[in-house]
């Protein structure tokens, strides 16, 4: 499908614009893939500078014969930068996500790269729960804000199947909002967000609404969580590559 026909399905994020008598939890459905571009560029700072550079770093650590994961791909905005930076022989592509409305969108906007570029890198993209993914030897693996929507007991064990995966000279690159255990930076960090939301066009209410829909669903850990799991995980080094108020990205090597 040409990219035209696949953007006229793309709509502005009003989901939580009236008011609801009880707001559900949050889940990755048609409604949500319909404004998911704009939604996640509206509320998460830094987020194109975070997917355009992970196919920045995947160039330095991709390598000939093995695979790039993107677990918990929604529309394949990772994968996509992925394919235009990394150009090595018989690497593949490994998109995957649970939610099958985004992986039925997904397909479609890589069909549409597919018919724009030529010698892209294959993808595959699965409908499946990363948790019970078996991973083939890998050179890179992206969990771009997708961590935080895994039960945090389930995050160790998943981390450590990642790390056996890896490669050496290869990465993990992990992107999540962060929690603070200072009360202090918590409440400043997170009244920036809402600042960050509301100079993106989101109202008071659109704000609380989304608040409370994600509230049970998405859980942040503080960076120095992120960093003794990791290591717990078998990785030998965390590296913070990028941060936005409450949003950052690390690069763990193996
Ligand atoms: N257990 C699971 N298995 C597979 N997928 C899952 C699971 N749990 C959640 N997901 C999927 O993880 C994605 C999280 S969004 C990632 C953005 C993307 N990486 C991007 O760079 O645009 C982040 C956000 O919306 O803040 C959703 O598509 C879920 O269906
Ligand atoms: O909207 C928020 O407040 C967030 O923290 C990020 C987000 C972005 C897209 C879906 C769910 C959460």
């Amino acid at each position: 499908m040409p990219a035209s026909t696949a953007t006229v399905k793309q709509q502005p994020d009003r989901l939580f614009a009236q008011p609801l008598d009880q707001v559900p939890d949050f889940v990755f459905n048609e409604d949500v893939v319909r404004v998911f571009p704009d939604m996640i560029k509206r509320s998460v700072p830094g987020y194109p500078t975070i997917v355009e550079n992970i196919g920045v770093l995947a160039g330095q650590f991709a390598q000939p014969h093995s695979m790039l994961y993107d677990l918990g791909c929604s529309l394949g905005a990772v994968t996509q930068a992925l394919r235009r930076h990394v150009q090595i022989e018989d690497c593949r592509v490994i998109a995957v996500d649970n939610s099958n409305a985004m992986v039925q969108r997904c397909r479609e906007y890589l069909h549409a790269q597919d018919s724009m570029f030529q010698e892209l890198l294959p993808v595959e993209v699965i409908e499946a729960d990363i948790l019970s993914l078996a991973f083939q030897p890998a050179s890179l693996v992206a969990l771009n804000f997708t961590l935080q929507f895994i039960q945090p007991e389930q995050r160790l064990e998943l981390l450590t199947r990642i790390r056996q995966a890896l490669l050496p000279g290869g990465a993990l690159i992990l992107s999540e909002k962060l929690r603070f255990e200072d009360v202090q930076q918590q409440e400043l960090l997170g009244d920036l967000h809402i600042a960050f939301k509301r100079a993106n066009g989101y109202s008071e209410l659109e704000i609380a609404q989304k608040r409370s829909a994600i509230e049970k669903v998405m859980l942040p850990d503080s960076l120095e969580q992120h960093r003794e799991r990791l290591l717990a995980a078998g990785f030998s080094q965390v590296v913070p590559w990028f941060r936005c108020l409450n949003f950052a990205s690390m690069i763990a090597l193996p």
